[in-house]
């Protein structure tokens, strides 16, 4: 492992001069030019969709779509299998900081049409969509159906074929489990254009249904290394109009890990949601949301906290700790779903400063936030250098009883607030994320985004020891983040051994790059 001096990085004067300027003035090219871009592409993709929903047109377009990318396998193959296939889906588009390196030389796969919904099956309580829909269009297209998917990542250009083949996890994982769990069969294309339809069947019989189901198994984590994702079915739950919300401010570390252990019940009928803020190593908030109707009488609290000139989520929490111990409020259910979709998480501070002052809420709010995407292709080389020399975007899956050492780690090594803490269901299935000594335990994801100040900091070296932490208590690193182990060391945290098999079997080693040059550092710019 190469581990470069921090000297060698060091900026000039000039080049420090340009980050604060580009850095501190981002938003005079933001404000004026992205939010409108944004704002309009939402719109008319909304009103794309409204149409396409309309006309019902979806079911025989994706039949067309999926002919033609088993036209592009067919060619590929009858030219000699000679590159790597990759999805067409622009490094731009993509929900991480960095741009794919390995997409460079490789056929890239129209999987990037696949962007609708397809099927409504309200009798076996299921939706099937194409990979490329985002978790904005589920919630839009459900929610005022009366359903919802039981795991539905916040962010709303979250798509579904992004959340299988990488991973997601949401306030709903207590109960539900990660992203992949709430899938009950997939759709996919086979390096030589075999079109299947695969589940989990454990009372498989045949061969082929032994293979569909091991490989149904191996997908979720596999970045897209094993088959092509042409739609996938999941499970939808009933929902109602609001979330009752409960903050509940915690004093200590102490208190923060044995109430938030206390709290992720999955068998609690009181509790559908539960997720936590941490905003000093000490003070903190967590929050337990339940399905509701509305308040029951007048005094109670409505707060459509996703409306244009509402403050920002996270700091709504903050000062609503800082005056009450405990409070309750009624949310509209799309509103939670993205509060943190408004300040990209709190991303959004230091692109758009005033970003949650009164008059920008009132006057611009209703344009943000900037997508995700644009920000991406705009962000200029320098930034990108200053990003990469102190901020961080990690995000670390640990099993809960080990969550006070790990947030004692993140505070030594990074101490970056508020950080996430996510709770999630992991069970014992075989594949990538495979739970070793135990049948199923509570996990938690620690999420830090933002700018550390901390001394020694370094991006490789910190993020290094934090990769060997999280190996050293059985954990996860989401591979959207940037990962420094070595081959060995990723083998060490994710169970190679049925991923191996299916492709060594599925024709897949001169079909699709290895997994580990997909996600490792030089693999990505
Ligand atoms: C060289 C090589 C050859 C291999 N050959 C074979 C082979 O011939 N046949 C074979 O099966 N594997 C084979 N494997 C793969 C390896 O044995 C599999 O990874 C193993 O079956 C899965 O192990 P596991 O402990 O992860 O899953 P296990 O928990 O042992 O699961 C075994 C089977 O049960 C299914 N299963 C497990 N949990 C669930 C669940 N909750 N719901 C539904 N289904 C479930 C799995 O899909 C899998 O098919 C091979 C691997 C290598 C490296
Ligand atoms: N709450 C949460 O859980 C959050 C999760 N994330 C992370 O963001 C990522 C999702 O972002 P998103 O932009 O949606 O996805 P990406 O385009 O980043 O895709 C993620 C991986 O999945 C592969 N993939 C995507 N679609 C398909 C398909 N149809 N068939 C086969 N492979 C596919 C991609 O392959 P290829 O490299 O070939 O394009 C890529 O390796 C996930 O990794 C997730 O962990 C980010 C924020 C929040
Ligand atoms: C599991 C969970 C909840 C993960 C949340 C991850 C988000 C915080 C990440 C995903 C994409 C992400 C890396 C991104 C950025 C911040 C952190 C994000 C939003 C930003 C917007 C930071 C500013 C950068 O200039 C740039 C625009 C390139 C990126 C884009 C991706």
């Amino acid at each position: 492992m190469n581990l470069i001096d921090e000297d060698d990085e060091k900026p000039t004067r000039w080049e420090k001069f340009v980050e604060f300027i580009m850095f501190h003035f981002r938003w005079v090219f933001v404000v004026p030019f992205l939010l409108p871009l944004s704002f309009l592409f939402n719109t008319l993709f909304e009103i794309r969709n409204k149409i396409i929903h309309a006309v019902n047109s979806a079911p025989n377009a994706h039949v067309r779509k999926v002919g033609f990318i088993q036209e592009q396998l067919k060619e590929w193959n009858s030219n000699g299998r000679k590159t790597k296939l990759v999805n067409a889906r622009p490094g731009w588009l993509t929900m991480s900081f960095r741009f794919p390196l390995y997409k460079e030389n490789a056929t890239k796969i129209a999987t990037d049409k696949l962007f609708d919904i397809l099927e409504l099956d309200v009798e076996k309580m299921t939706v099937k969509a194409e990979p490329g829909v985002t978790m904005g269009q589920l919630s839009r297209y459900l929610i005022p159906l009366g359903y919802t998917l039981p795991v539905l990542p916040e962010l709303d250009d979250l798509t579904v074929g992004g959340l299988i083949n990488g991973c997601g996890v949401e306030s709903g994982s207590f109960k539900y489990g990660m992203f992949q769990h709430i899938c009950t069969g997939y759709e996919v294309l086979m390096s030589d254009g075999e079109l299947r339809n695969i589940y989990p069947d454990s009372a498989a019989k045949t061969e082929q249904a032994k293979q569909d189901n091991s490989l149904f198994f191996a997908i979720p984590w596999s970045q897209g290394t094993i088959c092509f994702l042409t739609a996938a079915t999941m499970r939808i739950i009933p929902c109602k109009k609001y979330v009752k919300l409960t903050y509940k401010k915690t004093e200590t570390l102490d208190e923060m890990c044995e109430q938030l252990t206390e709290d992720s019940d999955r068998y609690s009928d009181k509790v559908d949601f539960v997720e936590a803020l941490l905003f000093t190593k000490d003070k903190g908030c967590i929050m337990l949301g339940e399905f509701s109707e509305g308040p029951d009488t007048q005094d109670e609290v409505v707060n459509p906290i996703g409306r244009w000139y509402k403050k920002w989520f996270y700091t709504h929490v903050e000062d609503l700790i800082n005056k009450k111990h405990e409070s309750i409020e009624y949310i509209p259910l799309r509103d939670y779903y993205h509060r943190h979709s408004k300040s990209i998480f709190w991303e959004l501070r230091d692109i758009v400063p005033f970003g949650n002052n009164v008059l920008f809420r009132y006057l611009m709010a209703w344009m943000c936030p900037p997508k995700i995407a644009f920000l991406k292709a705009t962000t200029p080389n320098v930034l990108r250098k200053l990003y990469d020399r102190s901020h961080v975007i990690q995000d670390m899956l640990v099993p809960l009883d080990t969550l006070e050492k790990c947030i004692e780690l993140f505070h030594k090594e990074i101490e970056i607030y508020p950080l996430w803490l996510c709770p999630f269901y992991l069970k014992s299935q075989p594949g990538l994320m495979k739970l070793r000594n135990a049948t199923h335990k509570m996990y938690v994801d620690v999420g830090a985004y933002g700018v550390t100040a901390k001394d020694g900091y370094h991006h490789e070296r910190t993020t290094r020891r934090l990769e060997s932490f999280v190996r050293s208590v059985n954990g996860f690193q989401m591979t959207y983040a940037d990962i420094y182990m070595t081959r060995a060391e990723y083998a060490e945290m994710f169970d190679r051994t049925l991923y191996d098999w299916k492709r060594s079997t599925s024709k897949c080693l001169d079909a699709f790059p290895d997994i580990y040059d997909k996600i490792c550092r030089s693999g990505r710019r």
